[in-house]
């Protein structure tokens, strides 16, 4: 039922993966972080980094989209190890989910506790502008509507159990630190909260289909994010995400506006340093159960 290119990869694959990048570096990662379409600046804020190529870690998808660049980056945040994606992957791309969300086992398998996701999204929610940055409280998991699920196939016990929640998938003690630091930044002028909804993409949405998401309780669009905190959270890591507004959503037949990835990449561009500020100053803050010091 499950070909074997759908049905991802093994927990043996994991470990192998894993156990070839932790005799790479002595860094143990605990946090994990996965960059969004041209917020790929996060991972500049590392040091004393140590860096992979996709193409070079065995097992590992390879980048496929500009403002993705293929790069895995260990290193430190206010000393504090963590490991950054500089790309991440899609189902547009053409691969299955489920090798599509690979690196949350890696990330798990390496040690990480905590995973930071960001994406860059259109805003369906009308109060919303171009540059807002969107806490995920929620999520809408279409593909996963039509039985496209991380988790479907043979479920591994040893990663998580058969039937996980979702309603606690985004952390509320992590929802409520952004919130914090973002205003001790200056930022709340732009900070909102949100419900993220994945299409599988790559062509951008009708008028018609923004009409409906937002209707249907979706304050922003995307292609990405979902399978990554279904799997993140499945074998039990604590998951924070944001949506960059890159974009609105077109949802008026008057509107001459054309949502396209050129205006995706530049609003990232300009909010990249923000956007670090935020993720540096909440990966300090964040408590873990190992003393990294
Ligand atoms: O990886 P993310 O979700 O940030 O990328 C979004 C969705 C598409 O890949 C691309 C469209 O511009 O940006
Ligand atoms: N699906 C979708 N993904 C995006 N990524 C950035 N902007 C958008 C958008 O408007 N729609």
């Amino acid at each position: 039922m499950f070909p074997k290119a759908a049905a991802g990869y093994s927990y043996e694959d994991c470990r192998a993966t894993a156990d070839w990048l932790l005799a790479q570096t002595s860094l143990r990662p605990l946090v994990g972080i996965v960059c969004g379409s041209g917020l790929g600046g996060l991972a500049e804020a590392l040091k004393d980094q140590v860096v992979f190529n996709y193409k070079d870690i065995p097992n590992f998808p390879h980048s496929t989209v500009n403002g993705h660049a293929g790069r895995l980056v260990f290193g430190t945040l206010k000393g504090k190890p963590c490991i950054c994606m500089q790309g991440r992957f899609h189902l547009y791309e053409g691969y299955p989910v489920q090798k599509i969300t690979l690196p949350m086992r890696i990330f798990k398998l390496l040690g990480v506790e905590t995973v930071i996701l960001t994406n860059a999204a259109g805003g369906l929610n009308q109060d919303y502008k171009v540059g807002d940055i969107m806490i995920i409280k929620d999520h809408i998991n279409m593909p996963g509507f039509a039985g496209n699920n991380p988790l479907a196939g043979p479920n591994d016990e040893r990663f998580g159990v058969r039937f996980p929640c979702m309603s606690d998938a985004y952390d509320r003690e992590l929802q409520q630190l952004a919130q914090d630091v973002g205003a001790e930044l200056g930022y709340s002028d732009f900070m909102r909260e949100g419900v993220y909804c994945v299409l599988g993409g790559p062509s951008f949405e009708t008028i018609a289909e923004c009409r409906m998401l937002h209707k249907l309780g979706a304050d922003a669009v995307g292609m990405s994010t979902v399978h990554e905190v279904i799997v993140a959270r499945h074998c039990g890591m604590r998951v924070f995400a944001m949506s960059l507004i890159t974009n609105q959503a077109v949802m008026d037949y008057d509107s001459e506006e054309k949502a396209n990835h050129e205006e995706v990449l530049q609003t990232g561009e300009q909010r990249s340093k923000q956007l670090e500020r935020l993720v540096s100053a909440m990966v300090t803050r964040i408590e873990h159960n190992t003393n990294y010091a």
